[in-house]
């Protein structure tokens, strides 16, 4: 050995231990330092002892720092393979960790370099063999033996997927490549008692994001007794949750190469890729679909930090890039989707701030792709390794983060300076590397694969924190709401187009009922609004700086998953539950429709005079088919758009106080609706000043019984 770090003692001390977690090995300094359990979410945060948080958010820099200068070389060229597993050794780490390491370099290092590696490795093995038994040293045969010198190459072939594995590897210690004897744990981080899975496959980095790939002989099965299947026809995977629903495993059915992009979420960027956003590998012996419980598996990491995630760079020299990133933002979106870049939410130079319910990639998390809307955008044949067009295809989604305002974190330069292609992973590219993969993978266990992911509902729900960003301007004592004057209608178009929408015939699928509620009902809405003032200070969401609540379920639109609402918001108040039944009673039995699927969720939404709404469609994923939304307080127009219509299509709607619009069919699903931000809004020649004005959105939310 020819390092020595920390001191014999303490390494003792580990040595002793019978635990096997090697990744959670810090060195600090002159100091050893161990976890025990690899936690699957917070891990680092929910120890409960402050003291090690501390240290450990400081080692966590520091490997961080080290990934940084090492890692895109560590398994490149054999000089650092060969410290780095000195460093190991002077750690005093177990077997399993070096056999980990050797497996990984080996498969992951520059093509050729394998006997050299293995070279090395006897060579630094070869003074302490002398001293052991020969059996002890069959360890390195074994190791090369599963390795079979099979190539892997990394799947981070752009930036956001780096960023991804610096975070994951820096955070959880878990190489790209999993090992048969790692050893490695996994527990539910809100129950350590509860194991998850022992090992891993591998990490899949793909464009929603990091998983951990397991198999399913791997995984602790007692501990996910909940299963929900949502048919082939929408879902792209089986899920199946902890008991207490606070991890989730997604068992993949289909993958998703037919998907150039992923769905929305916090990790989400879009590259446009031919082969599909990421490599979700389902079985590949359709007969065996029914053995669900007996496949592969992965489960995804806890989420980055937003100044991680975006860029990989510290927060402090983030902020001088901050309008770098608007800029770019604002290119990208109107080179994405003219239907979005209409001017509004300049304030953000973000076409879709936080994400609405804004569905213009028109598929989502569940994977139920229902749309064609990307052949729409004209970009299929975006060469995904070129990098020359700036981050032109780089994502939208990441404005998730945007809502805030004040995150500095961005550093968008990163992304667009370096482009996509990172040549220190892709040397080894030669673009069949794919294709061994698979063969790789499946040559020997052919028989049942299909692969699942997992998140922690933690993750998921931290949706932004209403509190922290609702200042005193948002958080009145009392609500102040005043009736806003109707304009007069006068001019021919205005009093056609208003004919027309209260008779069916202006866009089509959406209705519009006048005067659903009588101006006492509007009244006493009013007052039950001002009497639980309280909800807004204690639920509310901002979206686009407006507040919003969600009773009965809520959508978490980073996660873009719906779950109960809790406490006060769990059920539609009864004050206005009968608001729901009135209009599904018009829709059956004035209009015909054969029985709705009742309105089980209300968003109540608060404009003042300066707030809009994205031009977005519902959620096609979490909401049915039949959406209506109450008018309250001020009139308003709301703009009808078909997007990608030649000639473009815009067709303004006036909400009067006390009436419904109701969005079924093309309304619904082709044509997006949303409210500009100006405090004046027009309509046919008509232009009046809006004032404080509610809205409340009744859809069907798409449940499923557990
Ligand atoms: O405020 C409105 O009337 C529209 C609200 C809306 O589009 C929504 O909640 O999805
Ligand atoms: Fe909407």
């Amino acid at each position: 050995m020819t390092e020595q770090v920390g001191g014999q003692e303490e390494k003792e001390s580990y040595l002793k231990d019978d635990s096997l977690e090697w990744l959670t090995v810090n060195v600090r300094g002159q100091q050893y330092r161990k976890l025990k359990k690899v936690r699957i979410g917070k891990m680092m945060k929910i120890s409960g002892r402050i003291e090690e948080d501390k240290r450990q958010e400081k080692t966590d820099e520091k490997w961080r720092r080290n990934w940084k200068r090492e890692r895109g070389n560590v398994f490149g060229g054999v000089r650092e393979i060969r410290d780095k597993y000195r460093k190991l050794k002077a750690m005093g780490v177990k077997r399993n960790v070096l056999e980990h390491f050797v497996y990984v370099s080996l498969r992951m290092s520059n093509e050729g370099k394998e006997q050299e590696i293995i070279k090395m490795i006897k060579e630094e093995e070869e003074e302490e063999a002398n001293n052991r038994n020969e059996k002890e040293r069959e360890w390195i045969d074994a190791v090369i033996k599963q390795s079979q010198n099979k190539k892997y190459r990394s799947l981070c072939d752009t930036r956001n997927r780096k960023d991804d594995r610096k975070w994951v590897e820096s955070k959880c210690y878990l190489p790209e490549l999993g090992y048969k004897n790692s050893g490695i744990t996994f527990y539910n981080w809100k129950n350590l008692n509860e194991k998850i899975a022992e090992n891993y496959e591998r990490i899949v980095y793909g464009d929603h994001g990091p998983y951990i790939e397991f198999h399913s002989d791997n995984i602790c099965w007692d501990s996910f007794p909940i299963c929900i299947d949502k048919g082939d026809s929408i879902a792209y995977y089986i899920e199946h949750y902890t008991r207490d629903k606070n991890v989730k495993l997604y068992q993949q059915k289909k993958n998703v190469k037919d998907q150039p992009n992923p769905p929305k979420g916090p990790y989400s960027v879009s590259h446009f890729r031919s082969n599909g956003y990421a490599d979700y590998v389902v079985g590949i012996r359709p007969t065996s679909s029914s053995f669900a419980r007996a496949r592969d598996h992965t489960i995804q990491p806890a989420r980055p930090t937003t100044s991680y995630r975006l860029g990989g760079v510290e927060p402090h020299s983030a902020s001088c890039a901050q309008s770098t990133f608007q800029k770019h933002n604002r290119n990208r979106n109107s080179n994405r989707n003219a239907a979005q870049d209409d001017g509004y939410n300049d304030d953000n130079g973000d076409y879709n701030d936080n994400g609405d319910y804004n569905d213009d990639d028109e598929y989502n998390d569940d994977g139920d792709y229902n749309d064609n809307d990307y052949n729409d955008k004209g970009n299929n044949e975006y060469n995904d390794k070129g990098n020359n067009d700036n981050g032109k295809n780089y994502d939208d989604n990441d404005q998730d983060y945007d809502y805030n305002d004040n995150n500095n974190d961005y550093n968008d330069k990163d992304y667009d300076n370096k482009g996509y292609n990172d040549k220190n992973y892709d040397d080894n590219d030669n673009g069949n590397d794919k294709n061994d993969y698979y063969k790789d993978r499946f040559d020997d266990t052919a028989s049942n694969q299909t692969y699942i992911t997992m998140s922690t509902e933690a993750d998921t729900a931290t949706t932004f924190d209403a509190k922290s960003i609702t200042s005193s301007v948002y958080r009145p004592k009392q609500l102040k709401i005043t009736i806003t004057p109707n304009p007069t209608l006068k001019h021919e178009l205005a009093l056609k187009a208003f004919a027309e929408c209260k008779s069916g015939k202006y866009v089509p699928g959406l209705i519009y009922i006048p005067d659903l509620i009588t101006e006492e009902e509007q009244e006493q809405i009013a007052t039950d609004l001002k009497n639980n003032v309280h909800w807004w200070a204690e639920h509310s969401q901002i979206q686009q700086k407006r507040r919003s609540l969600q009773f009965g379920y809520t959508l978490d639109y980073k996660a873009m998953e719906l779950y109960p609402s809790k406490g006060v918001l769990a059920t539609i108040p009864s004050c206005f539950a009968y608001l729901a039944q009135r209009i599904q009673t018009y829709l059956e039995k004035d209009l015909g429709f054969k029985s709705i699927k009742s309105f089980n969720q209300l968003i109540l939404n608060e404009y003042l005079p300066n707030q809009g709404i994205t031009p977005h469609t519902d959620r096609t994923h979490v909401f049915g088919p039949v959406v209506a939304g109450l008018s309250l307080f001020s009139p308003c127009v709301i703009d009808f758009q078909l997007p990608h219509s030649n000639p473009p299509l815009s067709k303004p709607v006036l909400l009067l106080p006390r009436s419904v619009f109701v969005i079924t069919d093309d309304a619904r699903y082709k044509w997006t609706h949303g409210i500009s931000d100006s405090k004046t809004h027009t309509f046919y020649g008509h232009s009046f000043t809006r004032g404080i004005r509610y809205s409340m959105t009744f859809p069907a939310c798409l449940v499923y019984s557990i």
